[in-house]
This record gives structure tokens, sequence and C-alpha cells, in this order.
């Protein structure tokens, strides 16, 4: 099994990139669906499993995709599938993204059933309801979730009962084609909503509204593919401001928009943490003595669930009492049993973990429970005494690009390295090499 080792110590510092957001490029392909002529093309996309799971869920239903040089190309003027195949829609849940392009399109669309993952049990019921509500039916049976409408999709008022990013998405992309006038109340208000909507809108559609509670859509007859360029990935900025900020270091990180992370920073700034933008970036400082904070998660402008764990790694090297509280999933803090292992000490308080800061932290043998666990393992690896070594990386391949050797070129003693201890680099020559790619990813 590969295995991340990092050894602690080291201050960082130096300059890192960010890539394109996960969490927007996704909404971004299956909306291309929606174009019935001309090819999208879809440039800053980073080389990351989740995108090579939405790619192929993509090509399998008859669509054109090509990915290289960070840019997607994509061509759904000929007749799509609309049925996505279950083994590629298991693999992520940001698969439940083709339902409302394929739906809008054909009146029809079927999907594996997503079930619950690590971090909560994250139902569909908002989205089906909005579709429900522009005149779908919903049949959901046998594991899978299957949608049916006569005609066109009509405009409807929707009240979210809580502003879900991906009910928010599938709602507007399914609204892009009804007829008629849709609003969507109560939506998520997230970047990639307004990313999402802007590339909704340069493929011909009239979304207004993104980025406020309530987003108006008017339904065109038909769209047509265009060029997006995809926002920087906030997440990843985030980790990166933990790094440094964990290590005591001085890093640039270049393409970060502070607009994105005005709560990850305000609260690292309690913390003691030094942070200004500088050209088309962030510079952070980290503090020789980091302060205890308390965090909840919230929808955005809330602070991110999405950099919980990466906190909490810095939390446990602060002094005094933090307390993080998590109230957008249920289920977010399975990373706290490894964080043990590395003698963190913290209790679990229903939906809070109390943290008496600064703990001793201990290099461990520790597991990524998800994508953001397995980030804030790494980070937690870069300061404690000692090795961490950190496993089942396919979690961090789905959302960071060469995590490893970014952290590595800032001065981390850090290397990916396979059963045999030989060193490895997932990513190197990617964009060309989609089936490796994925091969690679099964096996890992
Ligand atoms: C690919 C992508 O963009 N993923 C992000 C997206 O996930 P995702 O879109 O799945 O998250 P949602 O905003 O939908 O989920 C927020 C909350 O709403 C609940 N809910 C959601 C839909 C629904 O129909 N019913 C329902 O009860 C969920 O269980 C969860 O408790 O937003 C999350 C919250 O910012 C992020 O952590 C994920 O990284
Ligand atoms: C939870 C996340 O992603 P997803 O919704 O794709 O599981 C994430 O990006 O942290």
């Amino acid at each position: 099994m590969e295995k991340i080792i990092v050894r602690g110590g080291q201050r960082l510092h130096g300059t890192v990139r960010v890539e394109g957001a996960k969490n927007a490029v996704l909404p971004v392909i299956a909306a291309s669906m929606l174009a019935s002529e001309g090819e999208s093309v879809i440039t800053d996309v980073p080389v990351l499993a989740d995108v090579y799971t939405i790619n192929e869920v993509l090509r399998n239903m008859n669509a054109s995709v090509t990915f290289t040089n960070n840019t997607v190309y994509v061509d759904t003027s000929r007749q799509l599938m609309t049925e996505a195949p279950s083994e590629y829609v298991r693999k992520m849940r940001a698969s439940v993204l083709v339902l409302g392009p394929l739906l809008a399109r054909y009146g029809h669309a079927k999907v594996a059933m997503p079930g619950g993952c690590a971090i909560g049990s994250r139902p569909i019921d908002l989205h089906l309801k909005g579709f429900e509500a522009m005149g779908a039916k919903v049949h959901v049976g046998n594991g899978f979730v299957e949608l049916e409408a006569e005609g066109r999709l009509h405009g409807a008022k929707i009240y979210l009962d809580m502003p879900s990013v991906g009910a928010t998405e599938n709602i507007m992309m399914a609204a892009a084609l009804a007829e008629g006038t849709t609003t969507i109340e109560n939506c998520a208000k997230e970047p990639e909503i307004v990313d999402l909507a802007n590339f909704l809108n340069k493929m011909g559609a009239k979304v207004v509204g993104a980025g406020t509670e309530t987003i108006r859509i008017e339904g065109a007859e038909k769209l047509h593919g265009a060029n997006h360029s995809i926002i920087p990935d906030r997440v990843e900025a985030g980790t990166f401001m933990v790094a440094a900020a964990i290590t005591g270091g001085n890093v640039l990180i270049e393409n970060a928009e502070s607009e994105h992370l005005r709560s990850v920073i305000s609260k690292l700034e309690e913390m003691g943490v030094t942070i200004f933008d500088e050209g088309d970036g962030i510079r952070v400082l980290g503090p020789d003595k980091l302060l205890a904070t308390d965090i909840k998660t919230l929808p955005h402008p809330g602070f991110p669930t999405d950099m919980q764990s990466q906190m909490m790694a810095l939390m446990l090297n602060a002094y005094g009492t933090s307390v993080i509280t998590e109230t957008v999933f249920e289920n977010r803090f399975m990373h706290v049993e490894e964080f043990r292992r590395m003698n963190a000490k913290m209790k679990i308080e229903g939906r809070s973990v109390i943290i008496e800061g600064p703990g001793d932290l201990q290099g461990a043998e520790v597991a990524a429970t998800d994508l953001r666990a397995a980030a804030a393992l790494i980070l937690a690896g870069l300061r404690a005494d000692g090795i961490t070594r950190v496993t089942d990386l396919k979690h961090l391949d789905r959302g960071y690009v060469d995590f490893a050797n970014k952290l590595s070129a800032l001065g981390a003693s850090i290397e990916r390295v396979d059963a045999n201890g030989d060193a490895v680099n997932p990513f190197a020559h990617l964009s060309e090499r989609p089936v490796s790619f994925l091969t690679y990813l099964s096996r890992s």
C-alpha cells in the first residue's frame, strides 16, 4: 500500500500555486451536457481523480471528452444516453449532478442512488423535490433514482430547507432548459455556485442572483458549448495556509482568492497568523505561538466544513482550549481517532470537539478517512515529533494535486512511497494518461 511519510519539524517557505477548484469543475463538466451544439472548453482544470471520474461518466454516456494540459474539451452535440454508468457513479457522490442536465435535455435520467459516506448520510431529497416542482416524476428503487418528465420541465418557485450546494447546482442546471422562470430561495451562496452560473450564462442561459440567497433562472430553448476557466480552489488554498501556519513558515499562495476565504482568514488571524494579499495570491506567516480559538462550520460565507479537519490539526498545536462545532455534516469527525494515534488530546461532545492544546503530537501510522482528513493528518505530521505515515491515499488524490511534492518544494521533509518503499509520483504526465491513472487509483 502506498504511504506518505512525513518527518516533522521543518518550517515551510517559498511559493505554491493552487489549482482550479474541484468543487467548481465537477458541476461545470456536468453542465456542459446541456449543450446540444458546439464544444465546451474548460480550462484551469485540476488533474484529480474526481475529474477523471466525471469525464468517464460523460464518455460512457456517449459524450466526447478529452482532458489534456489542464483543459477539458466536451462535445455533447450527439445524442447522449440518459443512464449514468454505475461503476463510475459509485466512485463519487458528485455524479448525481448529471441528473439535472439529463432530465432537462431529454426528460429522463437514471443514476445509482448515492449512499452515505465517511462524512455523513448525504441524502438528495432536496434535489428530487426541486425536480418534482419542475414537473418531473421521481422513482427510487432497486438502488437507482430515475426521473421522467413529459415534454419540457417548467419553471417553479423552489424553497430549499437548507442551502444545499448540490441541490442548488442541480436545480439551476435543470432550470436553464426549463420553460419559464425558476426561483431558488434559501439557495447555497458558495463561490462554486457563482462559477457554475457564469458558465451557464456563457452557454446561453439567463441566471441572475448567484452568490445571494435567491437565484432566478429564465429557461432557454437550447444551450451551446462555451469556454470557461475554473476558479481557484479555496480549500486547497486554505490547506496550504494551515501548512504555513502550523510550521511557523512564510509561504506565498499564488492564485488564492482572499474574497473566497474570509472566514478562514479571520479564524487564522485570531490564532495569531499574519495574512495579507500579495500579487495574485495570499502571503501567510505562521507565528511562533498559535492561540486557541473556536469554529463552527456553516454554509458559505460561514466557516467551510471542508476546512474543519485541517483547522483541527492546527488547533492541536495552539495554546488554550479550542472548540470545533460541525453543523453541516453529522459524522465528520472520523479523523479524531486518527489524531489520537498521534497522541492528540481531544474529546467529542455531540457535534463538537474540544481540544486542549498545545498537545505533544507524535508521529504515528494513520489512515486517511476522507479527503480533507488525509490533508489534515499530513499537516499534523509536519509539526509532530518524529515520523508520520499516512495511508489510504486514494482519498487525497480525489482532491489534491501532487500534495506531497508541493509541500516538499516548500521545504517539508515528505515523500510518497509504494509498498516497496520506492518513491512514486502518481501525477507525473497524468493528463496524457487517464486510463493508467484510473488503474493506479483502483490499486492504491
Ligand atoms: C462536489 C462538491 O461540491 N462537494 C461539496 C458540496 O457537497 P454537497 O453538495 O453534497 O453538500 P450539500 O451542501 O448538499 O450538503 C449540506 C448538508 O445538506 C444535507 N442535504 C443535502 C442535500 C439534500 O438533498 N438533502 C440534505 O439533507 C447534507 O446531508 C448536508 O448535511 O458541499 C459541501 C458543503 O459545503 C462540501 O463539503 C462538499 O465538498
Ligand atoms: C466532501 C468533499 O467532497 P465531495 O462532496 O466530493 O465528497 C470535499 O471536497 O471535502
